[in-house]
């Protein structure tokens, strides 16, 4: 007897049950651990084969109501609504209003099971004396997007309420259990600036993420590289919904019904487009075009803010996406949980630039290799041997 293979649609293919190893008399200790990690190997062949429905129409329905509350302050953005928090990194009363509504729904929405969010944003600035103005601000956004979305059934939120239900975002998430994942506002400067963003939602199920949802309230419904565009220019909001095993959707923010969508099947690098952030901080423009110059990549990158990229890419506007931060710049679980999902479930592989699948179950942080880099399956192997050939590029010109 040896090893015995399990299919598990958590982890899309087979994983081995070693079964030739001591038994319980002659190795207790062994015992043990063996069996602590049978039972993990069967949470997550359980977890796999688990519907989540009931949480996936949650996440729909909290994201849509954050992305109703950031519409209506990015289209009148005052001064006043931005503070810059201890990393410089901006944050708005969006920010902070997105996280609250979408706590708050969660935490309501399963009131007998065990919440735990991971989340960006917590209330520390807001419970200074001096953002007082703020904190009454994003109290009545929150209180205004419940009533005026049929929810006035709920009773407002104090000051309290709204603190709360931000610091209810300071989970460490981790291996075991069920963790939502939230980014309220990715891609604030987007926001800021008028342009992409994304309310980033996913969950996680002992350490895999098995839902995630996009809101891009910014997003045009048609494909941003289509040569139609002025026949619906006009027409933006896209919600991508996605859970383990049962595909990726978009929809419309304003409440078509759902359609499947998959990554681009383009397997010839000349036909290819690369996304990557907008902000050269963030995500090294110089590199991915030493990559794409590797590649033959003819069509210049695509520059958008937030997860939309990820959004973009599962419905095939795109072929890759790469990112690559600056070196010791640790990418945070919420940036990419939900973008992971959404590209994963339309049939897209997402990797660090070793290869390696991202690893949601570590905590706060993604600990990976370099950068992330994200493409279809007949891409990936030239893709990854120009990452790798340009970073040993890149490393030998320093
Ligand atoms: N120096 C840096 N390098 C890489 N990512 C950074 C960064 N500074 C901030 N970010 C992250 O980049 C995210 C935006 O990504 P993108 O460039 O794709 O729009 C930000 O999310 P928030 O806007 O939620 O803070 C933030 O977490
Ligand atoms: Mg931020
Ligand atoms: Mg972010
Ligand atoms: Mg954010």
């Amino acid at each position: 007897m040896g090893a015995s293979t399990v299919w598990s649609p958590l982890t899309r293919g087979v994983f081995t049950i070693n079964s030739t190893k001591p038994r319980l008399k002659s190795m207790p200790l062994y015992f043990s651990l063996s069996l602590t990690t049978s039972l993990q190997q069967v949470r997550r062949a359980a977890a796999a084969s688990m519907s989540y429905d009931k949480q996936l129409a949650a996440a729909k329905k909290a994201a849509f109501l954050a992305a109703r509350l950031c519409q209506k302050v990015q289209k009148s953005l005052l001064q006043s609504d931005v503070q810059s928090k201890s990393d410089k990194s901006p944050v708005t009363v969006a920010d902070y209003g997105s996280q609250a509504l979408v706590s708050f729904i969660l935490e309501k929405e399963f009131p007998s099971m065990p919440f735990s969010l991971v989340a960006e944003e917590d209330s520390e600035d807001l419970r200074k004396e001096e953002t007082r103005e703020t904190l009454v601000r994003i109290k009545e956004l929150v209180n205004d997007t419940l009533a005026c979305n049929g929810m006035n059934y709920i009773s407002p939120l104090s000051e309290e309420d709204v603190l709360d239900a931000i610091d209810r975002g300071k989970s460490e998430g981790g291996p075991h259990g069920q963790h939502w994942v939230l980014d309220p506002i990715d891609g604030t400067k987007g926001f800021m600036r008028g342009d992409q963003y994304a309310i980033a939602l996913a969950l996680l199920d002992e350490g895999k993420v098995v839902l995630g949802v996009l809101a891009c309230p910014n997003l045009p419904l048609t494909s941003l590289t289509s040569h139609d565009r002025h026949i619906s220019e006009d027409k933006v909001g896209c919600l991508y919904s996605a859970q383990v095993g049962a595909g990726t959707y978009v929809q419309s923010l304003d409440g078509s019904p759902p359609t499947k969508v998959h990554v681009s099947a383009t397997a010839n690098p000349e036909e290819a487009s690369i996304f990557e952030s907008f902000e050269g901080a963030h995500s090294s423009h110089d590199l991915s075009s030493l990559i794409a110059k590797k590649m033959g990549v003819k069509a210049p990158p695509v520059r958008i803010d937030s997860q939309a990229k990820y959004g973009a890419l599962s419905r095939g506007d795109g072929e890759i996406y790469l990112r690559f931060p600056r070196e010791g710049y640790r990418e945070k679980i919420w940036d990419h949980a939900a973008g992971y999902m959404v590209v994963a479930e339309a049939g897209g592989v997402v990797t660090d630039a070793a290869g390696n699948p991202l690893d949601f179950s570590s905590g706060r942080y993604l600990d990976l290799d370099t950068g992330i880099i994200v493409t279809n399956q007949k891409l990936m192997p030239a893709l990854s041997k120009a990452v790798l050939e340009s970073l040993k590029e890149r490393a030998s010109s320093l």
